[in-house]
């Protein structure tokens, strides 16, 4: 699996410290707080799993799956939902855990519907911007590592279903997409 990565955009250790630095920020924003943290699946499940480690506060799990792409590595811009929560959000603070922000098109359409859902706050903590590549006006509050407009895959991002299980994230060679 290796093989197939061109270059490593984040290692093992700075996903860790970008971990620990977001769920410091999370921990003093949401102090006295229980907010339900939702991970978007399914490229959200590592960090999810590692940045509720770092955050100090109680939090719920719960979690949302859409999909906007389809196998390749260009958005479709449709947005399916295939999971809904288990929990209702009525009244509580929510954060939408996600590994990437890219088109916007995914998170535009969740926080559009958990705001129907009456939430009290929403905010987004994703582990990846590509503030390049945004279609609509959405950002993240919480912010890992604003990335060029490359395609990556590890720490649950795939490609075709791939390399979600690389304990890092990096580029893919030419050969292995195109
Ligand atoms: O900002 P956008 O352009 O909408 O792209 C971001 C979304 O794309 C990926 O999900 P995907 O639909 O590939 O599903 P997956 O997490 O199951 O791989 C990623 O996990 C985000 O949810
Ligand atoms: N795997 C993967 N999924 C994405 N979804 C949006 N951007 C990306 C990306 O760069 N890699």
């Amino acid at each position: 699996m290796n093989d197939s990565i061109k270059s490593v955009v984040l290692s093992e250790e700075q996903i860790q410290e970008r971990c620990k630095t977001l769920g410091k920020q999370i921990t003093e924003d949401y102090n006295g707080k229980t907010p339900i943290c939702i991970g978007i699946l399914k490229g959200s499940i590592m960090f999810m799993a590692d940045l509720i480690k770092c955050i100090d506060t109680h939090v719920e799990l719960d979690f949302m799956d859409v999909s906007s792409y389809h196998g390749g590595t260009e958005s479709t811009g449709e947005v399916k939902i295939l999971k809904d929560l288990s929990t209702s959000v009525e009244n509580r603070d929510v954060i939408i855990i996600e590994d990437i922000l890219e088109t916007g098109t995914t998170l535009n359409s969740i926080v559009d519907l958990l705001k129907y859902r009456n939430v009290n706050s929403i905010e987004i903590v994703t582990l990846l911007d590509k503030p390049m590549k945004r279609k609509v006006d959405i950002e993240a509050k919480y912010v890992g590592e604003k990335i060029p407009d490359e395609f990556v895959v590890g720490y649950g991002l795939d490609f075709a279903e791939r390399y979600r299980n690389l304990p890092y994230i990096g580029t893919l060679k030419p050969e292995i997409y195109q």
